[in-house]
């Protein structure tokens, strides 16, 4: 089975394979749900058994009770209504019991689910989060699941007692009449075969309604993060219209399902409907001839509607079932997308603490199905050396830094850290060692500290501080009203993007990472925050391997090697001043530096 891909979404959904084969295999990830099943399904047996018991004991009533040959029996007539009244007890109490193993079991496979794909979801590389939206990502670990949740809590269980029902009723009619229990079968069974179209219609319907919802909370969920966005180009009617849209399309995929279903569902009624009808004539014809007592015809009636009410759920079921099956699919759809990234895990190489190097050899790259961004790189980093990476928006900086980092892994060459491929390096060891700050550090919606001892989660209130001051970032520290208790909002929106950096290098200066790879925010700061960060960047890189995608003139100044992209290859290498002498890509480079920060 393998995931398909939407366009511009690399998470795909398992289409192939029959709905019984996704059925199997997503209880397999839910184990849970199907243990102890036996005792489930004998619990299912009697709560069935226990309401066929009623139409029997009205039959006897009838033939040996208030029939019989010498007159009404009212004993007799006692006794049964004892006994069906036993039987209705024994029904409610296996249902009951039944119910709660059934909510226990479904609850508990599909947290396993929920959590599996979840982390699975983590596991993906940055590349598949990327393109595949949010909101989709989100609806399947969610609402996907729930879709799956509701059937096997309410269809799973309405199934498990209609089969036995429909078993049981049929042995009961058969014992009583073989003619009316061959009528019952000749109306019901062109349904029967009627609800294997039905449910592949359902099935491609309810898939639709699957997407429709991803495509919704996507919508909803990308304005409401991009809210600023909005605001600020004034787009608030044209992405008020794309949620419309996705909202309409979903109502429009979701009615089409329920018609669908609603037919499936009226047609069981028509057919339950004759069925009775037919019963009837023909039973009183038969009663006419001698072929059955009127208790026997009373009790049929009574069992054909068990017969009945399974097969007109089985209608709705279908229809949830088919629901689940989509979910499932969808939830498949990220388990069977695999992590391009692999950690090797508990094989893979620890690197020991210290000092470290750094060797691209050969590499280059191409983001799926795109063309080469990167060309045979090939230099060495020494421990200790500050290196500034330079070039032209697109040259690919940010690539080189994703590789160096392991968000990615080259398509050709390999990357070298203190000798080790880095895809043989465990993950642990790797992120412990190796710390990238992003342009856009992501600050959560809590305090200063908080967000500082995420590089550090058992850092003490002094550490914090000493870790501000040896960056030389106590004045701004002073400067803020609340000091370490400062809340810095959502995304980290109380303080500016160059506070936001700020917060980021000392996080990162905290964990202690031997590389350091840092990715200059380019907006505008102001002067005093530009002198912080260049205080701040000098105090985190001293005593390690930095790499820092520059975009300021000073900071690749103070660098000890330049490292110079243009259009995807490494062009020049060397510290700044031999550069600049050379009067290469660097030398323009630079010079337009110059004439713009005049
Ligand atoms: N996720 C992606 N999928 C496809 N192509 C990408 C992706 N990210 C970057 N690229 C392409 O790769 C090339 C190099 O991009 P990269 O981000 O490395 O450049 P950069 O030098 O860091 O640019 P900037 O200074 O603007 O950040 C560009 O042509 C870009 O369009």
């Amino acid at each position: 089975m393998s995931p398909v891909a939407g366009p511009g979404s690399r998470l795909g959904e398992v289409r192939s394979g029959t709905a019984w084969s996704t059925f199997r295999r997503g209880l397999a990830l839910s184990p849970e749900i199907t243990q102890g099943l036996r005792v489930t399904l004998l619990l299912a047996l009697f709560a069935t058994a226990g309401r066929v018991v009623v139409p029997i004991a009205v039959q006897q009533t009838i033939d040996d009770g208030l029939n019989a040959g010498g007159g009404p029996d009212l004993g007799y007539v006692r006794w049964m209504v004892g006994l069906a009244a036993v039987g209705v007890v024994i029904t409610v109490i296996a249902a009951y019991l039944m119910n709660r193993r059934i909510f226990r079991a479904s609850e508990a496979g599909l947290a396993t689910l929920r959590t599996k794909a979840f982390r699975h979801v983590h596991d993906l590389s940055v590349l598949t989060q990327d393109t595949e939206r949010r909101g989709s990502l989100v609806s399947r670990v969610t609402s996907d699941v729930d879709t799956i949740s509701q059937f096997v809590q309410w269809g799973g269980l309405i199934m498990l007692v209609s089969i036995g029902q429909l078993i049981i009723a049929t042995i009961v009619m058969a014992v009583y009449s073989w003619q009316l229990t061959l009528l019952v079968w000749v109306c019901f069974l062109p349904l029967f075969l009627a609800l294997r179209t039905f449910q592949r219609m359902l099935s491609s319907a309810y898939m639709v309604v699957r997407e429709r919802v991803g495509g919704m909370l996507g919508a909803i969920s990308e304005s409401v993060v991009g809210a600023q966005a909005v605001r600020a180009y004034a787009v608030e009617g044209r992405t008020q219209q794309r949620i419309d849209d996705a909202v309409e399309s979903h109502r429009v995929a979701a009615s089409r399902a329920q018609r669908l279903a609603a037919s499936a569902f009226s047609t069981g009624e028509v057919v339950a409907g004759l069925t009775n009808a037919a019963i009837v004539v023909v039973g009183v014809l038969l009663g006419v001839a001698g072929d059955i007592t009127i208790g026997k015809l009373i009790a049929f009636l009574f069992l054909v509607t068990l017969f009945v009410a399974p097969v007109q759920v089985g209608t709705e079921v279908l229809s949830e079932a088919q629901n689940a099956i989509a979910g499932w699919r969808r939830v498949l759809g990220i388990l069977d997308t695999p992590a391009d990234v692999a950690d090797p895990g508990e094989d893979g190489v620890r690197l020991p603490r210290g000092p470290i190097d750094v060797r691209f050899e050969c590499v280059s790259y191409a983001y799926p199905s795109g063309p080469t961004v990167l060309h045979d790189v090939d230099v060495a980093i020494a421990r200790h050396t500050r290196v500034a990476v330079v070039g032209e928006t697109g040259s690919g900086k940010t690539t080189f830094a994703k590789l160096l980092t392991r968000l990615m892994d080259p398509v050709q060459g390999k990357v070298m850290i203190d000798g080790t491929d880095l895809r043989d390096v465990r993950f642990a060891s790797l992120r412990d060692r190796v710390v990238m700050v992003p342009q856009e550090g992501f600050l959560f919606d809590d305090t200063l500290a908080a967000n500082l001892r995420y590089g550090k989660p058992e850092a003490s209130d002094e550490e914090l501080l000493l870790a501000v001051t040896e960056l030389g970032l106590g004045d701004w520290l002073d400067s803020l009203a609340y000091g370490l208790e400062t809340p810095v909002g959502q995304r980290g929106e109380s303080l500016s993007a160059g506070e936001r950096q700020l917060v980021a290098l000392a996080r990162a200066y905290l964990s202690d990472p031997d590389l350091l790879v840092l990715d200059e925010a380019t907006s505008a700061v102001d002067p005093a925050t530009e002198v912080r960060l260049a205080r701040a960047l000098e105090g985190i890189s001293r005593g390690r391997t930095s790499v820092t995608i520059a975009h300021r003139l000073s900071t690749a100044e103070a660098a000890d090697e330049v490292f110079v992209f243009d259009r995807g290859r490494l062009v020049e290498s060397g510290p700044h001043v031999e550069l600049v002498e050379k009067g290469g890509v660097y030398a323009a480079l630079h010079a337009a530096w110059i004439s713009q920060s005049r």
